[in-house]
């Protein structure tokens, strides 16, 4: 991996350990639906944390909470003790930053050209003369596209910056989406299911890019179903099941959880591939609820390839 510097907002940011993102009684309800019911989470400077559970048990409500899609029923949530705005654009700016379950790319842009849309939070000129490569946006566009190259460098994606996003392999996509997510210099990146239809190679490499990113300061929430995954990259796993937090502590902790057997991994996740050959060798969860859900259609859809611009 290349060794290049990722500016990001919490380059200044105290040492490891302080509180970043808070939330407090989250609460959202769909009508008589109670999605995310009275939940408590929070994610340090330095930290990776793990945010899983059962298919419908309120996880990517509980993203779309904290990150401004959703306005919580009840309860809070500050990013480095600041209350966030319910917009997302300015939960951005704020400095988180995030993925979704299901890829949002400019598909008729080039590769480059997506991580430099991700930037627009981060210059006066914004997302559409960023588009349109007004006159305001050729004053930053060198500054721009050397911090745009410097990331696709650190995704490993710097060879493909010419080609269109939906020529990229799916796995690439999804590295795709963290790059431009990280072009807004956030503190905090959010991630939804950062491996769903990736391979157990396109698994571990991305393992190592959280891994990355995590080095360069920025804390990491993610979701996943993939067990493996999670439980060898966390700090902390909190465990969702409908809507409420079951429980909350470290890999180990929450692996032999009786309640988290129960309700949600069904047999004990085993550490090694021998062990876990018998059941799910690349350490999906054996749950079938769970695992007939988690991965999306392995061709993402180019119709639907409109992203919001204020993710
Ligand atoms: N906009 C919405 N309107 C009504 N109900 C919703 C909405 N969004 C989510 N839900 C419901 O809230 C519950 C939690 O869904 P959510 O997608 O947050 O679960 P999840 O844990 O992310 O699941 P998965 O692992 O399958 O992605 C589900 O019952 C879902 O149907």
């Amino acid at each position: 991996m290349t060794d290049i510097t990722l500016e990001n907002s919490s380059s200044n940011s105290p040492a490891t350990g302080t509180p970043l993102l808070e939330a407090r009684g989250v609460i959202m309800r769909f009508g008589g639906l109670t999605a995310v019911n009275n939940v408590d989470l929070t994610v340090n400077t330095g930290e990776i944390i793990g945010l899983i559970g059962p298919n419908g048990a309120g996880k990517t409500t509980f993203f779309n909470c904290l990150t401004g899609l959703y306005i919580p029923t009840e309860g809070q949530v500050t990013y480095k003790g600041t209350v966030l705005p319910p917009k997302p654009f300015k939960v951005t700016q704020a400095g988180m930053a995030r993925t979704f379950q299901n890829i949002r790319l400019f598909h008729n842009m080039t590769v480059l050209e997506n991580v430099l849309v991700g930037r627009h939070t981060r210059t006066k000129e914004g997302i559409i003369s960023a588009i349109l490569r007004g006159p305001g946006y050729r004053r930053e566009e060198a500054e721009s596209r050397e911090k745009a190259m410097a990331l696709l460098e650190f995704t490993g994606l710097a060879r493909k910056a010419g080609h269109l996003a939906r020529n990229l392999p799916y796995g690439e996509q999804r590295k795709l989406e963290i790059a431009r997510a990280l072009a807004s210099e956030p503190g905090l990146l959010l991630l939804d299911e950062p491996t769903a239809g990736m391979n157990p190679q396109e698994t571990r490499a991305t393992e190592e890019l959280v891994f990355a990113i995590r080095d360069r300061g920025i804390a990491v929430l993610v979701i996943e179903h993939d067990m493996r995954f999670i439980f060898n990259l966390c700090d902390r796993v909190a465990v969702l099941v409908q809507g409420e937090k079951l429980v909350e502590g470290t890999s180990e902790v929450v692996q032999a959880d009786e309640r988290v057997i129960a309700a949600y991994l069904g047999t004990p996740y085993e550490a090694t591939p021998e062990a876990g050959a018998a059941g799910e060798a690349d350490g999906s969860i054996p749950a079938s609820d769970a695992a007939s859900d988690a991965t999306p259609d392995a061709t993402p859809d180019a119709t639907d390839a409109t992203p919001e611009e204020d993710q």
